[in-house]
């Protein structure tokens, strides 16, 4: 009769095999190798202690896919979107994907623009940039001018401008916000603009705020400064969030290619794109806004294939998971999913605000669906710091910080509302809001509870 070896370490439980008996490696590779399932728990173990995704009310970045999204990343794992040759239809379906973002912005060109996928607005922002840097250089030097002291014009930006900026040696002119305001001014503009200006960045969905700023305006200002000095000053517009909310629930502000002056956008795919972490894009009103020198031709790959990012290998699953969302939702899935999170976020705005501590900044009408408020004075019995504090013991992360310049006196707090996140959710949260007052201002549970706990 042959005789079966058996590996111990087949059948031995997880939890007695060595690697779980130790604390795990913090600083030196281990020598060895360790079963693979107890590696796997031992990690999966240790990020339980990560908060949960679905109760992440700070981050704009997506928390909930589809099953096929799923099944699509785990398939396309080993996917370089970078390797253009060896994965055409990858690189094919990045294309387009450029061309229905180039169409749904209203570009002119939707069918010849240029634009590429990125790790996410940060990169695409800092292309953006890079664009506008290289065509106000070719302008001066074409008009014999100095070209030395680059400076871009921008409001309460996301720190990838104040990156960009540094980076690539461009002057951030932050214009500070005013009181009450939530966002750039197109008044304010005429105090940092000059010939140096490379653009001016409109945000479509602040950071801080989930505002947006008013672009057209913004533009118009432009033209009056075009009129009257002869700078013709183009616009960026960094709608990280905006892109994928706008065009489907706010289809008649004006943000885009409609308006002259908007040279290209940027938008988080991973954000209301709706796509897993790792995409986001940027697209040219057309390729003459996006000068030849910033892409480069590479042939190693086999074939000949233009680029123009600010790294190379990169997954292509998201950029997959981008085309499946176009295609799954179409204009009438995305539009019913934001509208939902739109209501969603009223709905919130009017709880907060019934509650009393708190004055709505943005109260969810207009802009992202999303609620940003403050206390109403200091003398409610609780910080927001506070708020934010109690509200983690139920598993809520709901960030408060400071405006930016020269609102920086105001401390705010920001709940995001994201596909996956519904109407009960959200009840849930609002009551655990008003439960955490009551703690907070008399150190005991509120009477609810004490009725609920009575009667478990
Ligand atoms: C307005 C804006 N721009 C850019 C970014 C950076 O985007 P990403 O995290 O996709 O790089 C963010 C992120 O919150 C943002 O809100
Ligand atoms: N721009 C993304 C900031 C981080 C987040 O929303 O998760």
């Amino acid at each position: 009769m042959a005789l079966h070896a058996v590996s111990a370490k087949s059948i031995d439980d997880v939890y007695t095999l060595p690697l779980s008996e130790e604390e795990l490696p913090k600083y030196r590779m281990p020598v060895g190798t360790s079963d693979p399932r107890a590696v796997y728990a031992m990690i999966h173990s240790e990020l339980k202690l990560d908060g949960n995704s679905s109760q992440n009310l700070a981050t704009f970045c997506t928390t909930w896919s589809d099953e096929e999204v799923h099944k699509l990343m785990d398939e396309n794992l080993d996917k370089n979107m970078i390797d253009k040759d060896e994965y055409p239809q990858t690189a094919e379906i990045e294309s387009r994907c450029v061309h229905i973002l180039a169409d749904l912005w209203n570009s002119p060109s939707e069918r010849t623009t240029m634009g590429c996928s990125t790790t996410g607005s940060s990169e695409a922002a800092m292309l953006g940039g890079l664009a506008l840097k290289w065509r106000w250089r070719q302008r001066r030097q074409k008009e014999g001018k100095p070209a030395d002291r680059p400076n871009i014009v921008a409001g309460p930006v996301q720190v990838c401008w104040e990156k960009f900026a540094r980076y690539f040696d461009v002057e951030l002119r932050q214009v500070p916000l005013e009181e009450g305001a939530t966002g750039l001014r197109a008044h304010q503009l005429r105090e940092y603009a000059d010939e140096n200006t490379i653009g001016v960045v409109a945000i479509l969905g602040v950071t801080f705020t989930c505002d947006y700023e008013p672009v057209a305006e913004i533009a118009r200002e432009l033209d009056a400064i075009q009129a009257d000095t002869g700078l013709d000053i183009p616009i960026h517009v960094d709608a990280a969030s905006g892109g994928f909310i706008a065009p489907f629930v706010q289809p008649d502000l004006v943000w885009d290619f409609r308006i002259d002056r908007v040279a290209s956008v940027n938008a988080s795919g991973h954000k209301y794109g709706l796509s897993p972490l790792g995409v986001g894009w940027v697209v040219w009103r057309d390729a003459g806004a996006l000068p030849e020198e910033l892409i480069f031709k590479v042939d190693y790959l086999g074939g000949n294939m233009p680029t123009f990012a600010l790294n190379f290998s990169r997954p292509g699953g998201e950029i997959i998971a981008q085309y499946y969302n176009f295609l799954r939702l179409g204009r009438e899935g995305y539009r019913k999913v934001q509208q939902a999170c739109m209501d969603t976020a009223r709905y919130l705005a009017g709880r907060i605000a019934d509650m009393g501590p708190f004055e709505l900044l943005y109260d969810g009408t207009g802009a992202l669906p999303a609620v940003s408020y403050t206390l109403k004075d200091a003398a409610q019995g609780f910080t927001l710091y506070d708020l934010t504090e109690i509200l983690r013991v139920r598993g809520w992360q709901v960030p408060a910080y400071p405006l930016p310049p020269r609102r920086q006196e105001t401390v705010i707090q920001r709940v995001l509302v994201r596909h996956g996140i519904g109407r009960d959710e959200i009840a849930l949260l609002a009551d655990d809001l008003e439960r955490s007052i009551e703690r907070l201002r008399n150190g005991t549970p509120s009477g609810a509870e004490r009725k609920a706990f009575h009667h478990s």
